[in-house]
């Protein structure tokens, strides 16, 4: 285990980066998939199958938490590691994008956002400065900056006002955050598709200074072209030795899109959330489990996987359970998902190593059919 937090870039192969970061609870390969485990669990997983999937790495969130059970509670308990059994490294997003997503929002001003909880409708607080306090409490290893991501459709002039905000905040979280040998800041570069707003965050955050930077403010329904379109110019402000994390992403397909084009880190609730609702990615594209068809299929879901539920069940089988409603269901396609989302990142990095990117690239297009299979 390291003493403190490092990032290596090991190999490049065109814009794409191969590398490893180390921290006190263990190394992360990148690029990387970082399983979201909102109320300090990966839904229908438990941690040992997650760690089982490739997972280096996990999500926890400051929203949740912070309502439910509290930072404080999870402080006195021995901190989010020991609470959720999961002795590896844990990332915290900061609560911001929860706070605008899922409450009802009640102020936003300079000093931060009043809100009410959706668990119970009590009125909560959070700024930069609380947000570094919960994500201390937590004990998560790497902790991301109290940011606005403003929801689009939004003019320039508010994307620009909002960008400002959260590099004010992010002067904040990084006073608050202090001094923490083995714990890593990272901040999130706003800015919307504008180019020169994304280029004033780059160089506000790289003063300011961060152990990693994250690309803030996509995958909020611009759209994979216009997110692309961002992702081929905004790597390119940031510090080529700090890893890059590309918040929120995504479907396979654009997961590939972004570690062409410079990203590290990713994380998504897709892989989880659509494998509770029948859904399973494959090499092939995508099987929807309740679909008919699949009743008296006796082959697994990918005749090329090696997980749980594609060496052990059928189709068919599946198709019973999620008719039945058993949990057995949502265990089952979200272990396949995480698993292939994990093969994907797997293949990456050894087709970066090797060189052969493009080549690992065009095959997975080649394999995937359009629709459904
Ligand atoms: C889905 N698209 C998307 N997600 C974004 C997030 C949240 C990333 N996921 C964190 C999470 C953690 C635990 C449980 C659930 C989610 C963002 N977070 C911040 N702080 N800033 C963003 O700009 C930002 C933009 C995003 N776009
Ligand atoms: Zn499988």
């Amino acid at each position: 285990m390291a003493e403190k937090f490092s990032f290596q870039l090991m190999a490049t192969d065109g814009k794409a980066r191969r590398g490893v970061i180390r921290t006190p609870r263990g190394e992360i390969r990148t690029p990387a998939f970082m399983p979201v485990g909102t109320a300090a669990t990966v839904k229908a997983m438990m941690p040992e199958s997650v760690a089982a999937t490739g997972a280096d790495i996990l999500l926890g969130n400051t929203y949740h938490l912070m309502l439910r059970p509290t930072a404080e509670r999870v402080d006195r308990l021995g901190g989010l590691h020991k609470f959720m059994n999961w002795s590896k490294p844990i990332l915290t997003d900061s609560g911001g994008f929860q706070v605008m997503s899922l409450s009802d929002l009640r102020k936003l001003t300079e000093e931060g956002v009043t809100f009410k909880s959706h668990v119970d409708g009590s009125r909560h607080f959070l700024s930069p400065e609380r947000s570094m306090e919960i994500q201390r409490l937590l004990g998560s290893d790497i902790v991301m900056c109290f940011d606005e991501c403003p929801a689009l459709p939004a003019d320039e002039k508010r994307v620009a006002q909002s960008m400002r905000l959260s590099m004010r905040w992010a002067q904040r979280s990084r006073d608050a955050f202090g001094d923490r040998p083995g714990h890593a800041l990272f901040g999130i570069m706003q800015g919307g598709v504008t180019p020169e707003l994304r280029e004033e965050s780059a160089k506000a955050l790289v003063e300011i200074g961060f152990d990693g930077y994250a690309v803030g403010g996509l995958a909020v329904g611009e759209g994979q072209e216009a997110m692309f379109g961002v992702l081929d110019y905004a790597p390119d402000f940031l510090p080529q030795d700090k890893p890059r994390y590309l918040m929120g992403v995504g479907k396979p397909d654009d997961i590939v899109g972004a570690v062409k084009r410079g990203i590290d880190m990713m994380d998504c609730v897709l892989p989880s959330r659509s494998g509770r609702t029948g859904q399973a990615w494959t090499r092939h594209g995508m099987v929807n489990i309740k679909n008919a068809r699949h009743q008296d299929d006796p082959r697994p879901l990918d005749e090329d996987c090696t997980c749980p539920a594609c060496r052990n069940y059928s189709r068919a089988y599946l198709h019973h359970v999620f008719r039945a409603k058993e949990m057995i269901c949502g265990m089952l396609l979200t272990w396949h998902n995480l698993h292939y989302y994990q093969e994907l990142m797997q293949g990456m990095r050894d087709a970066i190593e090797a060189g052969r990117f493009a080549a690992w690239e065009a095959e997975f297009h080649a394999q995937r059919a359009q629709g459904d299979i």
